[in-house]
């Protein structure tokens, strides 16, 4: 199987998964004076309001938050959307101690940490599945995480990481809306790429936001306190540096809403 150490890491994933030499895969390196202002690209519209999430889990690569997506109860929409698109999950990739671990960069700089909400197109699409190997079956929204000060909702993901240290390890998690993580301004680039883990589908439309959401070193330290092995396994390997660096543009535009 796939990870990110250093026999199964990214630069060894083509093997397995060739679409990793493909021409629209993710994350990019994105740079703001190169991407096209696109006036008719609207704003982002999130309607989680009567969103249900359902558990908190360690899938072995990242800490992901479930959500109940059998009905358009929480999407998004606009932008560079035609459809509304269903919320699935969330996750996120982080480095180590003092070392960035976004995913996408922006001019060269990466970020502490990057939250992907996973979304997908219920309209064209039976099942979530279908809509992973579709080139438009998929919208993730990227939020960079800052250190600085503490974030004042974060600590209801970070209080409940002790409960999924340990790859397989699922809890309840309900009633949390992703709303109250995101950052005040919805500014964002748009690019057509790919799932960043294998199996490295082309199939998202990126939507990622421009002002990062600040949060405590501690907050984000208690990340690092996951790890990637399971409960039965004697080494701990800590969960970290879940990212994958960013692929080749391939002639592809970046366009900027306002
Ligand atoms: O559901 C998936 N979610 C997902 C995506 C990313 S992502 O980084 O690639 N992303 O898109 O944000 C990272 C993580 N994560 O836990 O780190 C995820 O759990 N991936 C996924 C999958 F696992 C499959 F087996 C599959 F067939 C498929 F179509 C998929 F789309
Ligand atoms: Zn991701």
């Amino acid at each position: 199987q796939w990870g990110y150490g250093k026999d199964d890491g990214p630069s060894a994933w083509n093997k397995n998964y060739p679409v990793a030499d493909g021409d629209r895969q993710s994350p990019i390196d994105i740079l703001p004076h190169q991407a096209r202002h696109d006036p008719n690209l609207s704003p982002i519209v999130l309607n989680y309001d009567r969103c249900t999430s359902i558990n908190i889990a360690n899938n072995g690569n990242s800490v992901v938050v479930e959500f109940e997506d059998s009905d358009d109860r929480s999407v998004i929409q606009g932008g560079p959307l035609d459809n509304p698109y269903r919320l699935k999950q969330f996750h996120f990739h982080w480095g180590g101690k003092g070392c960035h671990g976004s995913e996408h960069t922006v001019e060269g700089n990466s970020y502490a940490s990057e939250l992907h909400l996973v979304h997908w197109n219920a309209v064209k699409f039976k099942t979530f599945g279908e809509a992973a190997s579709a080139p438009d079956g998929l919208a993730v929204l990227g939020i960079f995480l800052e250190t600085g000060d503490e974030h004042r909702w974060l600590h209801m993901i970070t209080d409940a990481l002790y409960t999924v240290k340990f790859k397989g390890s699922v809890t309840d998690f309900k009633g949390f809306n992703p709303k109250c993580l995101l950052p005040s301004s919805l500014h964002y680039w748009t690019y057509l790429g790919s799932l960043t883990t294998p199996p490295l589908h082309e199939s998202v439309i990126w939507i990622v936001v421009k002002e990062p959401m600040i949060v405590s070193e501690k907050q984000l330290g208690k990340f690092r306190t996951l790890v990637f092995t399971g409960e039965e396994e004697d080494e701990r390997t800590r969960m970290e540096n879940n990212f994958r660096p960013p692929q080749l543009l391939k002639g592809r535009t970046v366009r900027s809403s306002n």
